[in-house]
Formats: C-alpha cells, structure tokens, sequence
C-alpha cells in the first residue's frame, strides 16, 4: 500500500525554529444555561485548601450530551489544567495499549499545550507512545507560516522526545484532494495494523484523544458554518479548496471521524468565541445554519476547557 503521510523524520530534524488578565472569583458566575457544580475563589486566597490552588476553576453543569465544561479564571489556568487532562489519560492509555493516538488541531489550542512541555510531565509522560496527528492541515510547504504542522513542531513537538516516525504529518508535495486520499490512506493502514483504535459502532477510526480549538465563527477543524464539507458521511480525511479563512486549501476530518473519538477535549479561550461558545452549548437549535462545533458528539467523553471570557455570555 502506497502512501507518504509519515514521511516527516527528516523535516522533525531539519526545520529551524521561526522565529493574565485580572482574575475575579468564581462565586459570583452567573449563567442562563448552566448550574455552577464548584466555585472556587481566586488563586491568590489563603483561605483556599492547597489541593484547589493549581487553577482557579468552576465547574458547571452543561445541558445534556454537551459533556463535562470546566471555565478557567484565566488561559494560564486553563493550560495548566489542560496539561494534567491530557497527561493523565496518556499514562492510562499508555498503560493499556502500545500507543495512545493523540490528534491536534492548529490554532490557539497549540500555545495551549505549553504545560505539558514544563515539569512535571516532560518527564513523567511516556512520549514514545504517543501518535500523533492532525485534524486539519493547510496544504501549503511545511515550512509555511500557515503550516499547522510548522505552528506544532515549533511550540510542542520540537520540545518533547517523540520519535519522529510517530508524527502523522501530511505530505505537501500533492494537492489538496491528493493529499486527503493520501492522509486517508494512511490511517486505514494504523487501524489495519492496529496502531489507531476503530469504532465498533460506525467502523470510523477511533483516536483516543482530539485536541480541538473552534474559531470565532464556530468551526472546528477545517469544517466551516454552511460548508457542504460538514455533511460529509463516507469519507475519513476530506480535502476543501474554498476555505472561507485563509488560506483556501485546506485537508480535514470528517465529523464522523472526529465523533468516533474516545475524547475530545474543545479549548477556547478569548471574547472573540464567546458567542460561538454560547451558541455551541445551548439547547436552541437553527436547523438552518447549525455550527460545526455544535455537532460534536463523541463515541466517548467530551471536555471543555474555557476562559472567562469566553465563558462570558454563557
Ligand atoms: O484555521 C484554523 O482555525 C481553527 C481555530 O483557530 P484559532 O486560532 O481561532 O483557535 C483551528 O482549530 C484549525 O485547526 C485551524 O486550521
């Protein structure tokens, strides 16, 4: 079987590195969906027990099937808690199973996942058995300032010690149909040979983790609002050659793929998604112009992890 997706080792060794806002408490959240499950104060209180001080944090109760929604005082926060998430469940799986398939999206989400790079997980997570892949790719070189791939490699996958035949990259010498086909390809191979999980219930390959960001306008991997592409059933890995956000080609996973998931956890931080955010987590539904953050429903748990600003109109 003849595919190219893997073929990243040398650009792992041969790509040169391109070149808090104030916290308020908790206990005063105020919402129209959700029922406040914890709230726990600032950071900087001493009244708080140690075990709570790692990130101030309330957890609310989401409508039903939207899953667990944690709302950080502030990004820092966020990404520390994030760190712990992903670590954990790499050491349960990992445990498990020979690998634990980790996708990531580009975006915001990538800064992210800073904390997991620090002390104490640099050294505790087994990064062998990470996979890792993307959700979605800009098909240009990987050298590109818009190459999710670059953005990855720069701020996480050039400071952990993974093996570079681990990392699923796309092959930017084909087009954006060729390089879908050719992404496609390979992943049937990983759930052939048993690397990537496949879903009983639908036969789609079953990652055991999807880092996901959502932009402004409420998409998520390179699905956007209104995009055909949204509805697509069959394929696995689907390519778009009319991206309403630059830059126009673009290759991406289907939603039945990403819903497959074992997890998936959406991270959104800033104002700016707030009304996405808000749309995505309600029980209103516009049949007419649903968003694609909205859709997701994994096979297994869904986390969200928000800032307060993007948690503001909730
Ligand atoms: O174009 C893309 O945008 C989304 C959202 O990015 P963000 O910077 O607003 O967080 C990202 O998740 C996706 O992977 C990327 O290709």
């Amino acid at each position: 079987m003849a595919f190219s997706c893997r073929a990243v080792s040398s650009n792992l060794r041969t790509l040169q590195n391109p070149s808090s806002p104030q916290s308020s408490p908790y206990t005063t959240l105020t919402s129209r969906f959700f029922t406040v499950k914890h709230a726990f104060t600032s950071l900087r209180s001493n009244s708080i027990p140690q075990k709570f001080t790692k990130a101030s944090m309330a957890e609310i109760r989401a409508p039903k099937n939207k899953g667990n929604v944690k709302v950080f005082d502030t990004e820092e926060d966020l990404a520390v808690s994030l760190a712990k998430y992903t670590a954990d469940l790499s050491n349960k799986i990992s445990q498990e199973r020979d690998s634990f398939t980790v996708v990531i999206s580009g975006g915001s989400l990538v800064k992210s996942l800073r904390k997991l790079v620090e002390a104490p997980y640099i050294d505790s997570v087994d990064w062998s058995k990470w996979r890792v892949f993307w959700v979605d790719e800009r098909v240009v070189p990987k050298d590109h300032p818009d190459s999710n791939y670059l953005l990855a490699y720069t701020e996480f996958l050039s400071k952990i010690p993974i093996p570079a035949g681990n990392v699923y990259s796309i092959n930017d010498a084909l087009s954006a149909e060729g390089a879908a086909d050719d992404y496609e390809t390979c992943i049937k191979h990983l759930v052939k040979t048993q690397i990537i999980d496949q879903s009983k219930a639908t036969g789609f390959p079953k990652f055991d983790l999807m880092l996901m960001g959502i932009g402004p306008d409420g998409h998520i991997a390179s699905l956007f609002p209104g995009h055909p592409l949204v509805q697509e059933k069959e394929k696995w890995v689907c390519s778009i050659k009319d991206s309403p956000k630059p830059p126009p080609e673009r290759i991406s996973f289907s939603l039945p793929v990403i819903n497959a998931s074992a997890n998936i956890a959406l991270v959104v931080a800033g104002a700016g998604k707030a009304t996405a955010l808000r749309t995505a987590l309600s029980d209103e539904s516009n049949a007419d112009d649903v968003l694609p953050v909205k859709l997701v429903a994994p096979e297994g748990e869904l986390s969200w992890f928000l800032d307060k600003e993007a948690a503001s109109k909730l």
